[in-house]
């Protein structure tokens, strides 16, 4: 067996792409070739200067590659991420640290750039902590048992001078940006869409090994005529012994910039004929959907995890970018062993936004990079990772400082897998 040290870990050339797209199938589990077409449409989007393989000779065994992505801080802002992807070692080279070479260099690489976190979403939970990752964001999916929610079947529409349309891909590639883009300014956690999103999000684009089925998409129009809600959905067709329908309506995307496109669209969902299951796909863990019902149990949570991770790079840019619930100070002692974040922090905090710097003055809160990546969203409470052994008070009552400042009243939310 070679040692870690005979594999090369390197960009890889344009000449290399087929043999690093059969790597990457083969690390992910799916048969280990690479076919023309998917050469191709993965050439169109690979970066280059952000594509890095391990080799073993000739033989790519590790695949890593990340692409430039904004995502929302608290506030608003957009902040410059390195969005982590396609991660791989090959079976047989496991486990002697090939990944680790290759993330040192695509966090070493991203630093260099400029870029204030990076970002991925983690295929198992243990992997990405000791890279300086914390888990940042949950999602949820109910399954909502529609003839147990207790809403009148005869409803007809909005009540609220708004409307309902189906519209096609096309449609959704004209307004969907659009909406998409108010969202993720108003929501912290979304990351921005490429072209490439929308054109495979509407069949326009179908990459090779991807099963098409046209799904719906169902607007929502305010009674000013605006666009504000999107719900793209696919419906099985299922029917039970008794010749009743049991069909199973499965969200594939939902985007609404108010409450009341939310309500509608999760209204109308549930008011299709033939359809007496929902399943809402991955939403933020503090979603409406389930107070929009008259009996709420009738959503059960049926799958509830981690999602979006960040590793922050850049302390003070990172905490500068985002406002906060209230005014006041705080200093953090960051813990980053072998990275770029380590270091003493004094924060001066307030609604409109922060200032901050290092600091000699003395620590009032001890923390892992992961864990500032944690809190970094509003989603995680200090507290509780005090009470978990995970964060260290050095001033007593510095946690609830962090809570009050660090906190927000709605829950940050990833719809999107990359
Ligand atoms: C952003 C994304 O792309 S997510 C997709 C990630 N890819 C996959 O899950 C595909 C299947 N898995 C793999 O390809 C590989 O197992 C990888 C990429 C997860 C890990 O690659 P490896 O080269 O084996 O990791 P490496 O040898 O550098 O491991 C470093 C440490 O992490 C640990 N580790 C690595 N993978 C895992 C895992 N899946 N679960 C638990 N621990 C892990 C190792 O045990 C090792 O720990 P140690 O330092 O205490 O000994």
């Amino acid at each position: 067996m070679n040692s870690c040290q005979d594999i090369d870990v390197r960009l890889i050339r344009d000449d290399e792409i087929p043999e690093w797209v059969r790597a990457l199938n083969a690390g992910f589990q799916r048969p280990p070739t690479a076919s023309g077409a998917e050469i191709e449409d993965r050439g169109s989007y690979l970066v280059p200067e952000r594509t890095l393989g391990a080799f073993d000779g000739e033989r790519c065994v590790g695949t890593f590659r990340s692409f430039a992505q904004e995502i929302t801080a608290v506030g608003g802002a957009a902040v410059r991420a390195d969005a982590v992807t396609n991660v791989s070692v090959t079976s047989t080279h496991r486990r002697r640290g090939i990944l680790t070479r290759m993330m040192a260099q695509g966090l070493a690489a991203a630093r260099e750039r400029g870029d204030v976190v990076a970002t991925l979403i983690s295929a198992e939970y243990p992997i990405y902590g000791r890279y300086g990752f914390g888990a940042a964001t949950t999602v949820a999916e109910w399954t909502i048992d529609v003839p147990r929610a207790g809403l009148d079947r005869r409803w007809a529409g909005p009540d609220d001078g708004g409307r309902i349309d189906l519209v096609d891909g096309a449609y959704v590639r004209k307004t969907g940006p659009e909406l998409h883009e108010r969202l993720r300014r108003a929501k912290p956690g979304v990351v921005d869409r490429s072209e490439r999103w929308w054109q495979v999000a509407t069949g326009a684009l179908v990459p090779d090994r991807v099963a098409w089925t046209e799904p719906f998409h169902a607007v929502y129009r305010s009674a000013r005529g605006e666009v504000e809600g999107l719900l793209t959905y696919t419906v099985d067709e299922r029917w039970g012994d008794r010749k009743q329908p049991v069909e199973t309506a499965e969200v594939k995307d939902m985007l609404a910039v108010s409450p009341a496109a939310e309500r509608a669209l999760w209204r109308y969902i549930c008011s299709i004929d033939w359809v007496t299951t929902v399943k809402t796909g991955w939403r933020a863990p503090d979603d409406l959907l389930p107070h929009l019902l008259p009996d709420p149990r009738a959503a059960g949570i049926t799958a509830q995890a981690d999602c979006l991770w960040v590793r922050v790079l850049d302390v003070v840019a990172a905490l500068e970018a985002r406002t906060y619930g209230a005014t006041s100070s705080l200093v953090l002692e960051v813990v980053d062993a072998d990275g770029p974040a380590g270091g003493r922090y004094r924060l001066d905090a307030s609604p409109e936004g922060a200032s901050c710097a290092r600091t000699t003055e003395d620590a009032e809160l001890t923390l892992s990079v992961g864990e500032l990546g944690t809190l970094w969203l509003g989603d995680e409470s200090a507290v509780r990772l005090v009470a978990l052994g995970r964060v260290r008070e050095e001033r007593a009552g510095a946690a609830l400082v962090a809570d009050a400042l660090l906190r927000t009243s709605r829950r940050p939310w990833c719809p999107d897998i990359f």
